[in-house]
């Protein structure tokens, strides 16, 4: 018998599960109550059923096939993905196959327009449709003003302000939540992520941090969660992103700052390095006013972790290739591996 359930949660020790109906695919009445079932994970983070040969760790928003006695993750459409901090670390898959990415940041205290400008980066690379949802409209003056000058950074990407608290702005977001799609909110910590799933939700699914004086939360949310809703969608909360390592993607970096990636092509030089030479558009838009110098440092900022953190990456490649070689030397000396000498 096959079966095909999403994983809604994935903890250290195992997954949770829904089937198909409830997990938000879009293909039957959602029964609401359905009960997540646990298949408790292997030492390593693999599912215990999964083909050997596959090292893949089950991530929230993952589809599992089970046949068989077989677990097979399916291939993931879109992966969010960051970088994780150790040095032998891989990069950490945060949600998977997500539609839309709501980037939510709050508008008190001010939004952080390099946050802002980091996880749209992170949800262009994942290969979904970023949204920004600007919270807490209800505790400043002029919210309308505050979402300009964060769309002025948000190029090609809709920008909301929402107050949960008057219930007012969630229009164009629940207008997201169509049958069978996936939304993953990402943001600080005290952004009023939880708040906002409730709100979407219509129900208190998640826990929401109590106010303190500066705004900020508590680090409330502290697992990813899936949460199928009436409509036959789904929304994963995540816990507050602090110092999000950004996965190398030049493409996603362009996307991001198409406004400054138009600069780069029209440079007189192609290598140029925006740094002194003549001919460079992009120091020539800096000048004029026409490139902030907020955004001309966000932007190599970023390219420069992207540099490195592809380095890296390369670095990893080549240390699991040496890895792989060496294991295939030592099989052959033990007459295991293709071409070995007959005993
Ligand atoms: N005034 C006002 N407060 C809000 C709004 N949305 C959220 N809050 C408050 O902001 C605080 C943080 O909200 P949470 O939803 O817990 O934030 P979070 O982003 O999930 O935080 P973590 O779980 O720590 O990542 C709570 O005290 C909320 O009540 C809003 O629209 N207006
Ligand atoms: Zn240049």
């Amino acid at each position: 018998m096959v079966e095909r359930v999403r994983v809604v949660r994935a903890d250290r020790g195992a997954v949770l599960v829904l089937p198909a109906t409830s997990a938000g695919d879009g293909s039957g009445p959602d029964e609401g109550g359905a009960a997540a079932e646990r298949v408790p994970l292997d030492r390593d983070g693999t599912l215990p059923l999964l083909d050997a040969r596959s090292h893949d760790v089950p991530s929230v928003g993952d589809w599992l096939v089970l046949a068989d006695g077989h677990a097979r993750i399916e291939p993931r459409r879109t992966a969010l993905v960051r970088d994780s901090a150790g040095r032998t670390a891989q990069t950490q898959t945060l949600a998977a196959n997500v539609d839309v990415v709501l980037v939510a940041e709050h508008l008190d205290p001010d939004p952080d327009l390099g946050r802002v400008e980091r996880l749209l980066t992170l949800a262009w690379r994942s290969g979904a449709t970023p949204v920004v949802v600007l919270t807490k409209a209800d505790l400043v003056p002029d919210p309308d003003g505050m979402t300009a000058d964060v769309a002025a950074v948000a190029l090609g990407v809709d920008v909301h302000a929402v107050s949960v608290v008057r219930d007012e702005g969630l229009d164009p977001v629940r207008a997201l939540l169509t049958p069978g799609a996936t939304l993953v909110v990402v943001g600080p910590s005290g952004a009023g992520k939880s708040t906002l799933v409730n709100a979407l939700a219509g129900r208190e699914v998640m826990a929401t941090g109590g106010r303190r004086a500066d705004g900020r939360g508590r680090h409330t949310t502290t697992h990813r969660e899936l949460v199928p809703l009436s409509g036959g969608a789904v929304l994963i909360d995540t816990p507050g992103l602090r110092g999000i390592g950004l996965v190398a993607d030049a493409d996603a970096l362009a996307t991001t700052f198409a406004d400054v990636d138009a600069l780069v092509r029209s440079c007189r030089f192609s290598d140029c390095t925006h740094e002194r030479e003549p001919g460079c558009a992009v120091l020539e838009a800096l000048a004029l006013g026409d490139l902030s110098e907020r955004r001309y440092d966000s932007w190599r900022r970023l390219e420069r972790e992207a540099a490195y953190q592809e380095r890296r990456a390369d670095a990893r490649l080549a240390a699991a290739e040496r890895a792989r070689w060496k294991r295939i030397t030592q099989d052959h000396r033990r007459g295991r591996g293709p071409g070995a000498p007959r005993p």
